[in-house]
């Protein structure tokens, strides 16, 4: 398959009440069975189930998963979708991570990531466990990578994508004010450098730390903006086409031309 409808559920998060936002997402899952055309690929935020409230992580986290496990598996079978399932928050016997799980239409996990850059603004390092691997994999047909949030600031992460041969880059963010200059920049020049699709889905809302610009964005290899989302709630829509990815990769050839071993780090 070569084209791809992508829906990004850019929701408000209720802070701290997990079964309240798993509530929220099957209700937005009502909405995407009206969509036409219907979504291949479907998008959560970040932590979209705790939100950031991270001190009280050992009561309310999931754990291993299993109650987004659980949710994802049917809606992924019940809608015939991807799920890029945002993240949550994971709870193992270690210690809590920030766990994105993504799901094929038969309802199994193709790809689980936990982050791997953990963001002191928001205290992360205190309350969760990092991730130690950073991997592609592939969803249906296409080469993809998945990174959470302040992720992007790493091109290096981002690279090891690319040169593994994605072709899409999905981001799921909680990305507060007032950086959003910061937010699309960053995703831009990410689509650009690596010649890939970014896909990349924010909440809307506010905590108590923090209020949330949405923006979501879906960036064409070229760099050009595909959709972008407001500020409010809303499902965000686009396509992926990936013949553009190899025609621009035909047409600047930057994976041929690098001389990676003058500044491979
Ligand atoms: O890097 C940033 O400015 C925002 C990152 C962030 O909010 C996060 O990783 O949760």
């Amino acid at each position: 398959m070569s084209v791809y409808n992508i829906a990004m559920l850019q929701i408000d998060i209720e802070f701290g009440k997990p079964e309240e936002n798993r509530k929220r997402v099957r209700e937005q899952f009502d909405k995407i069975g009206t969509l036409t055309p219907k979504p291949n690929i479907v998008l959560l935020p970040e932590l979209w189930d705790t939100g950031y409230d991270l001190t009280r992580l050992e009561e309310i986290a999931d754990r291993e998963g299993e109650q987004a496990r659980e949710l994802f598996r049917e809606l992924a079978q019940q809608y015939e979708v991807y799920i890029i399932g945002g993240s949550i928050a994971n709870r193992k016997a270690e210690g809590t991570y920030n766990t994105s799980l993504v799901f094929a239409p038969n309802g199994e996990v193709v790809h689980e990531y936990s982050k791997v850059h953990l963001f002191r603004l928001m205290e992360e390092e205190k309350y969760l466990q990092s991730g130690e691997a950073i991997e592609s994999f592939t969803l249906d047909e296409m080469p993809a990578f998945l990174q959470i949030c302040y992720d992007i600031r790493f091109p290096e992460s981002i690279r090891k994508g690319a040169l593994a041969g994605a072709e899409v880059l999905f981001v799921v963010a909680e990305w507060p004010n007032p950086r959003l200059a910061h937010w699309r920049q960053l995703l831009i020049a990410r689509a650009i450098e690596n010649q890939m699709y970014v896909v990349a889905c924010n909440r809307v809302g506010s905590d108590p730390n923090n209020t949330f610009f949405g923006h979501s964005l879906i960036i064409d290899p070229w760099g050009e903006i595909v959709a972008e989302g407001g500020e409010g709630e809303e499902i965000v829509v686009g396509t992926l086409d990936r013949t553009l990815v190899e025609d621009v990769r035909r047409r600047i050839p930057i994976f041929a031309d690098r001389r990676a071993s003058l500044y491979t780090l």
